[in-house]
């Protein structure tokens, strides 16, 4: 029986193992934030002369790619990606996902706006059938965070900050549980529309485009459309 842990690097191994015959001299790979894609790291850090660089969503992320030998390029200067790799906190069927369990979620969605492709790579325990059992991360200005939450409780939600916690942006989280999102996309953008928002970890009017899910027997891949 493979752990969490285990099916974690499962998956890291294989998403290596899938932009691998992609890669070139030139390649800048965006990479994300969280547990699987520090295994992500690790498994194509032995490949890393295959590729120029990375552009990471996160300081933690940076500094992890700089231990590993990987160039980090600033976002300024790239134009475009092949490929951004990252884990998610729920996805559903449709590829729409909700991510920000690390406060990422900002530079998450800026850098994989700039690639061609969003790999999701995640554990089986991370695919729902309707996205909102994992309290949705907003991220807030903080001066903002007050009228933003009762906006959000407006909308159903039971808003929470997320205590002694900033984003590498400076701002801080609103934790919102008691959603039940069956209309992604539609909610992504009320909620990227209340002023003070920075952005909201719904990532559904851009989802991925490629899922790796593990399984206890094995990765499974999804494409849009569903396969
Ligand atoms: O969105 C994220 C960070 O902001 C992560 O992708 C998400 O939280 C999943 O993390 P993990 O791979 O540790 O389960």
């Amino acid at each position: 029986m493979l752990t969490q842990s285990d099916l974690k690097r499962q998956v890291a191994e294989a998403a290596v193992q899938f932009i691998l015959p992609e890669l070139t001299p030139e390649t800048v790979l965006g990479v994300g934030t969280g547990s699987t894609v520090d295994l992500f790291i690790e498994a194509i850090t032995p490949y890393k002369n295959r590729f120029l660089g990375a552009v990471s969503s996160s300081e933690r992320s940076s500094a992890r790619l700089a231990e590993a030998g990987i160039r980090v390029f600033d976002l300024n200067d790239v134009a475009s990606m092949p490929w951004y790799v990252d884990g998610a906190d729920e996805v559903d069927h449709g590829l729409n996902m909700i991510k920000g369990g690390g406060g990422a979620l900002t530079r998450e969605k800026i850098v994989a706006s700039v690639a061609e492709q969003f790999l999701c790579i995640v554990d089986e325990s991370k695919l729902v059938q309707t996205l909102g059992a994992y309290p949705l991360p907003i991220e807030v200005i903080p001066m903002a965070r007050e009228v933003v939450s009762r906006r959000l409780a407006g909308l159903g939600g039971e808003p929470a900050l997320r205590e002694g916690f900033l984003t590498d942006n400076g701002c801080q989280i609103v934790d919102v549980a008691g959603l039940q999102i069956t209309a992604p996309a539609d909610l992504e953008g009320l909620i990227n529309d209340i002023p003070g928002v920075v952005s909201c970890g719904l990532f559904a009017l851009a989802g991925a485009d490629v899922l790796l899910v593990s399984t206890q027997s094995g990765v499974r891949r999804l494409n849009l459309p569903l396969s």
